[in-house]
């Protein structure tokens, strides 16, 4: 080490992420080359954003060269973007401020394996230099900083970093990498030009390599004086969304996302279009194949929609852009009208990006909506971001009817828990007499195909949505109706199939309203009241929330999160046809009638997928009623 190189530690999570790194990703080393490219372009459009506003910065011919140096092994990537300050270096290189790597560092404490595909969304990028190189340099000068304010820093990727003074011609930041020896065949020609090509083709700024000469013979064959090699651009270097989508294959879309998307996989679709009109602008927006790992943890950490003005690149502006429910969406949004010195802050509430906001929400749902028509492809879709897009019935109410359409379910008409039944699907079955889209949820796929709620529809043939994600509780508890028709949860308030049952319903004899009133007595401490069952065939009794109040199971649910849920008893609804509930109204001992009523309730419970207070006594008084039945 110099004299002026200061040594410093790397914080303690940047060792984690260095260690993953290069254990989880030797086998995609090729990465390393796309991650530093991808912060070089970064760097330049960071310093053309940043001319925008001071005029004293030169933001002209922004480049990124590769060089490499086969007997030194080493490969240089160098840029003329921002560059960073000694400051700044310590902070972007030595910490890590993103949280969701931190958050993924914990996840993965555990397991013995990190996953390759989630890394990478976590920008590892400049740590990926180590997979390749034993030891990285890294020169650098901000731009608008004299040639004397630059820096050396250095590490050998263990611990720690020296970072020394040093002068710098230009601005801007050189990547030097000193290859491990068994890595030292990526400094090569055609294998750097190949992986430029095939990670960083569509870099929206030039990536240039030395050309190669070839000794040429003159005319008596004698060989000429070899000439200079000049620096020629490898890659298309133009913005790839302001092409005519005409001209271009799905392998360069594919290229593309993967550019902007830190997504290992590939992207299942995307739209692509140039709006003229009130507003100009283009989008380029893909739907990932997997949902990334952060994405439901918190909302709000999201990346990957990036907004340009007449092609400068402003930020990553995805809740901006597009509202919660459609967060999983990635790409490019450059608007020709936006004002070039909109800032982050004042972004939110400009009228014109209002404008743009539903207008790519359109363009999503449209896609969306497109993709209904191939089931494998929107079935893989509806798996990752089903639950995601639900959030939008409640939170899009401009667009409820849009985002309902494309809702999928599993249903009774089908034998197996795949969503795949749209409310087109199920308007098209209703029955001549009926008007209600009818649904259950529940706590799994069994609970729902299996509840007691759904006897007596299955006995007329009616189906049943059956719902049993946790997010359908609140979503059905905002909306009222599809297309005209109301919903109606099978679990909740009064159900009515006809008159056949409501005729019953009337006609409650005496005794059996007398047997009912002892019973909601017996049971006042937990059910609200005790009526007769319309909807019951096979079963003797089950529970039924009033028609506002919130499912069982999602209460269950609510109290273990330590939210207490007062006061809603559900009412116990009894079929007077079952064998059980005749024996029981046929009953004088008291002690048993008590027995065996509040079995009758906490069967219903069960069934309904609630919790008992004491299940210990439960199973004793079942215990003590079989014996009973032998004696
Ligand atoms: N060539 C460069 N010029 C200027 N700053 C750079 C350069 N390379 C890296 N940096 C700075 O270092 C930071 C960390 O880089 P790193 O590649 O580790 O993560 P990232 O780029 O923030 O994340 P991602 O790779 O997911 O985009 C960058 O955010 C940037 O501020």
């Amino acid at each position: 080490m110099s004299q002026t190189a200061k040594k410093h530690t790397f914080q303690a999570e940047v060792n984690q992420v260095l260690d993953l790194v290069i254990h989880s990703l030797y086998s995609n080393k090729d990465i390393f080359l796309r991650e530093l490219i991808s912060n070089a372009s970064d760097a330049c459009d960071k310093l053309r954003f940043e001319a925008i506003k001071n005029k004293e910065l030169n933001a002209e011919d922004l480049h990124i060269k590769v060089d490499f140096d086969k007997e030194a092994k080493t490969i240089t990537v160098s840029d003329n973007g921002i560059g960073m300050s000694h400051d700044e270096l310590i902070e972007n290189i030595g910490t890590i401020a993103n949280s969701g790597t931190k958050k993924y560092l914990e996840s993965i404490a555990k397991k013995d394996k990190a996953d390759a595909n989630l890394i990478g969304q976590f920008g590892v990028g400049f740590y990926a230099s180590f997979i390749v190189a034993k030891e990285v340099e890294i020169k650098t000068r901000k731009a608008g900083a004299p040639a004397d304010e630059a820096w050396n820093w250095r590490s050998d990727g263990k611990n720690d970093y020296t970072i020394e003074p040093i002068s710098k011609d230009s601005h801007g930041t050189e990547i030097i990498l000193h290859l491990q020896d068994d890595e030292a065949d990526f400094a090569d020609n055609h294998r750097l030009r190949s992986l430029i090509k095939k990670y960083s083709e569509h870099v929206a700024f030039p990536i240039k390599m030395l050309e190669v000469i070839y000794p040429e013979k003159d005319e008596d064959g004698n060989d000429k004086p070899a000439k200079e090699p000049e620096y020629e651009v490898v890659n298309d270097a133009t913005a790839m969304w302001k092409k005519n989508p005409g001209d271009l294959k799905g392998k360069d879309y594919q290229a593309f996302y993967k550019q902007i998307s830190n997504d290992f996989n590939e992207a299942a679709f995307w739209t692509h279009n140039h709006i003229e009109g009130t507003q100009s602008y283009t989008n380029l927006l893909y739907v990932p194949k997997k949902a990334p790992f952060a994405m439901f943890q918190n909302p709000d950490d999201r990346e990957g929609l990036k907004l340009y003005i007449k092609r400068v690149f402003i930020t990553d502006a995805s809740k901006e852009l597009l509202p919660n429910y459609l967060r999983f969406v990635k790409g490019v949004v450059d608007s020709n009208d936006l004002p070039l010195n909109v800032s982050r802050e004042t972004l939110q509430d400009n009228p014109l990006l209002k404008k743009i906001r539903s207008g790519l929400v359109k363009r999503v749902l449209g896609m969306l909506k497109k993709k209904t028509n191939d089931s494998e492809v929107y079935g893989t879709f509806w798996k990752e971001f089903g639950d995601t897009l639900k959030e939008g019935v409640v939170e899009d109410f401009s667009n409820r009817e849009a985002v309902l359409k494309l809702l999928r379910f599993a249903s009774t008409h089908n034998d197996d828990a795949t969503e795949n039944v749209s409310l087109d699907d199920y308007i098209s079955r209703m029955q001549d007499k009926q008007d209600k889209i009818y649904f259950i949820t529940a706590e799994s796929y069994a609970a729902a195909k299996n509840s007691p709620h759904l006897e007596k529809f299955k006995e007329k043939g009616i189906e049943v949505l059956l719902m049993h994600s946790r997010i359908d509780e609140w979503m059905m508890g905002h909306v009222q109706e599809y297309d005209g028709k109301q919903f109606q949860s099978v679990a909740k308030g009064k159900i009515n199939l006809g008159d056949e049952d409501k005729d019953k319903e009337d006609k409650t004899s005496e005794e059996d309203k007398d047997f009912l009133k002892k019973l909601s007595e017996q049971l006042k401490d937990h059910v609200s009241e005790v009526t007769a069952s319309t909807r019951l065939v096979n079963s003797a009794s089950c529970l039924v929330m009033d028609e506002h109040a919130m499912a069982i199971h999602m209460q269950k649910l609510m109290e273990q999160a330590g939210q207490a849920m007062p006061g809603q008893k559900p009412a116990l609804e009894v079929n007077l046809n079952h064998p059980l509930v005749k024996h029981i109204e046929n009953m004088d001992n008291d002690e048993q009638f008590k027995q065996w009523s509040e079995l009758l309730y906490e069967q219903a419970l069960l069934a309904e997928g609630g919790q008992l207070k004491n299940p210990a006594e439960y199973v004793q008084k079942m215990n003590q009623l079989m014996l009973d039945m032998l004696g």
